[in-house]
């Protein structure tokens, strides 16, 4: 780890409720910036993930995006890589079932990381991540999505029923700021966005809409 870029650790970190902000594939750093930059306060959580990009530019762009994570008090969490959130200092890491095993994950990152799961529609695999010290389990696609139009399909019944974990459930795929209090209703501590705010009209109006979508609900 880079000991000189302290992690924001619990003190700093706001809640893993309200909207997860995942990234765009975007090539352009300083546009990723200024697009990241325009949304980051409404969110409870950033995940920094590029699918286009090669390995050095998804290290430059996880290492730039940091300072402003810190800045607005978000968290960082870096996808499929957690030895690139080790080595930038990032808050944690999401993994998937082709991203290695969470238990090294959690190991690498330390206790106060946050280490998240994809556990698509499979309540197995949420009991056996959470075993395994995941900090939230993330459920989807619960809608079709624009960004991975073939991810396969989740029910809401999935987040109450993976209540008994007691950790923290995400909601994912094809998100909308119409539809996500039906998951909020149905259990969803946060929902995970990518198109819906980056390819909104107005980026800033949605992600407030989303987040709206959290008050008042328990
Ligand atoms: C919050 C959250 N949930 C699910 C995913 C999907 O992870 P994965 O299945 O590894 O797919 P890719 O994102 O790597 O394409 C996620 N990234 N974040
Ligand atoms: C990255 C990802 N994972 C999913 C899953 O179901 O595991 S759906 C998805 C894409 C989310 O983007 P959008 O908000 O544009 O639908
Ligand atoms: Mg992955």
């Amino acid at each position: 780890m880079n000991s000189r870029r302290p992690r924001a650790g619990h003190a700093a970190r706001r809640s893993l409720r309200g909207l997860y902000l995942l990234t765009p594939d975007e090539n352009d750093t300083a546009r990723l910036l200024a697009r990241v930059r325009t949304v980051i306060t409404q969110a409870a959580l950033l995940q920094y993930r590029n699918k286009v990009a090669d390995d050095a530019l998804r290290r430059e762009q996880a290492t730039a995006l940091l300072p402003l994570c810190r800045e607005a008090g978000v968290p960082l969490v870096v996808n499929d890589d957690w030895r690139l959130a080790t080595d930038i200092g990032a808050d944690g890491a999401h993994l998937g079932e082709d991203d290695g095993a969470l238990r090294e994950a959690r190991r690498a990152l330390g206790r106060d990381a946050i280490v998240g799961a994809s556990c698509y529609d499979d309540i197995a695999r949420a009991e056996a991540a959470a075993a395994a010290g995941a900090s939230y389990l993330a459920f989807g696609a619960f809608f079709p999505s624009p960004t991975k139009p073939a991810a396969r399909r989740a029910t809401p019944e999935l987040l109450a029923a993976s209540a008994r974990f007691g950790l923290p459930r995400v909601a994912i795929g094809g998100i909308t700021p119409d539809n996500a209090r039906q998951l909020v209703a149905a259990g969803a501590d946060m929902v995970a966005v990518i198109s819906g705010v980056f390819d909104a009209p107005d980026p800033v109006a949605a992600a407030r809409a989303y987040r709206a979508c959290f008050v008042g609900a328990s």
